[in-house]
């Protein structure tokens, strides 16, 4: 981590130090239901205060589009955050402005703050310059702690970096130190998971991590995506259908790369999107047009699980199905088990990341049993893709 500005290297006594963590955590009901990326940003944020800085928080919380969504609020993380941390945590309406002044301006040093979601103003995920500005004046020191979201040239994660003096945090170090070491050159054949939900935000990155892995299984809603392209009657499953001809380029592209494409045969259907709702298992091939696949099929896990057999490198993003309603869990769990037991019992390098992923396997109870965990999603894949990461770029020394 030498060729990075760390923490070691910053003065942060008496200093407003703004600190880009990733708060993007599964939720329900206002209550944080995994809290992995809360954990991982607690040894930053402990030292930033420590040592006599003020930690101001920024961070983002799904996909509000600029909008003020309340339902996207970073409120009901604080209790969750001020019981990990053990500190009073306040919390500021806005990111920018006098909301956000007026509360730093109370801060005594050593005090953490929290600031609402940056993604409530445009400015952030276009980076600009208006927006960036508001945010570094809050600010005398810039740490980014958000591996996960340093994929995103957004204003909190790579455009302040450019006005402020600015660092990595341990995590961010932790991270990339972690991957480096098992996955600079990953013992063959390397198999890739990739499922999930975000299948606009992850697909185009699979057109080069064919070229990476020797096989790349595809479940969750970006599985229906590749089955629509491949056309399979998919029902009224999750899907991005506009995205049919990038999914057709990506199979042409890991056939030439010799990497092999394993989609489900089967899936678990049901027609509403509820827990225990009534299911049966299909076929592909049988799809019925008013259900919605919401996991892979017990053909798939055995297909999955062989893969996994074969393979020397796991690399994991993105849930099977749609985990956090049972039995929908079915294939995550199975996947997720028996890679843990491979990793056990013939040293597979096993190696996931993602919110939603690192959710299902603290709930499949192998989130130990991995190699490594990563907080990063799709940052992670982005890395292993070797693209350079603007939010990590940026803290180059
Ligand atoms: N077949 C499916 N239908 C609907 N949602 C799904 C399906 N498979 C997975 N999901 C959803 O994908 C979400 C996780 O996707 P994503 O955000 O891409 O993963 P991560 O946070 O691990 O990077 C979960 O909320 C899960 O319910
Ligand atoms: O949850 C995140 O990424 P992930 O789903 O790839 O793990 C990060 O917070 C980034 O969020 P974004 O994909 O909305 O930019």
């Amino acid at each position: 981590m030498t060729s990075f500005r760390t923490l070691d290297m910053a003065d942060l006594k008496g200093k407003r130090v703004l600190i880009r963590v990733d708060l993007n955590v599964p939720m329900k009901d206002r209550i944080v239901t995994d809290d992995t990326r809360i954990r991982a940003i607690l040894p930053t944020v402990r030292e930033v205060s420590k040592k006599g800085g003020k930690a101001i928080l920024l961070a983002h919380f799904g996909r509000p589009k600029g909008e003020r969504v309340p339902d996207m609020s970073l409120a009901p993380v604080v209790p969750a955050l001020q019981t990990l941390l053990g500190q009073k945590v306040a919390f500021a309406n806005d990111c920018i402005g006098n909301d956000a002044a007026s509360a730093i301006a109370k801060m005594s040093d050593g005090d953490v703050l929290l600031l609402e979601n940056t993604r409530f103003h445009k400015g952030e995920e276009k980076n600009d310059p208006i927006f960036i500005s508001a945010l570094a004046e809050l600010g005398d020191v810039y740490v980014n702690d958000a591996f996960s979201a340093a994929h995103r040239a957004h204003a909190s994660t790579e455009g302040i970096a450019h006005q402020l003096p600015a660092y990595a945090g341990r995590s961010m170090q932790a991270e990339l130190e972690a991957l480096e070491k098992a996955l600079t050159a990953p013992k063959r054949p390397v198999i890739a998971i990739v499922g999930g939900a975000k299948v606009s935000s992850k697909i185009d990155l699979l057109e080069n991590l064919v070229t990476k892995v020797d096989a790349l299984v595809i479940g969750g809603g970006m599985a229906n995506t590749f089955l629509n392209a491949e056309g399979y009657g998919i029902g009224k499953s999750l899907c991005e259908k506009d995205l049919a001809e990038t999914a057709r380029r990506i199979l042409i592209k890991a056939q030439e790369a010799n990497c092999a494409i394993i989609l489900p045969v089967d899936g678990t259907v049901a027609y509403q999107f509820e827990a225990n709702a009534p299911n049966q298992n299909y076929s592909v091939e049988a799809i019925p047009e008013n259900g919605m696949i919401l996991d892979v099929g017990p053909h798939s896990i055995e297909r999955i699980k062989s893969a996994i057999d074969d393979a020397a490198t796991l690399v994991w993003n993105g849930p099977l199905g749609a985990f956090e309603m049972q039995p929908f869990d079915h294939g995550t769990v199975a996947a997720a088990r028996h890679a843990a037991a491979r990793t056990k019992s013939h040293h597979l390098l096993s190696v996931a990341g993602g919110g939603d992923t690192v959710a299902a396997l603290n709930a499949a109870g192998v989130a130990d049993a991995f190699s490594y965990v990563s907080t990063a999603g799709g940052a992670f894949l982005e890395w292993l893709e070797g693209k350079p990461l603007p939010g990590v770029e940026v803290l180059r020394r």
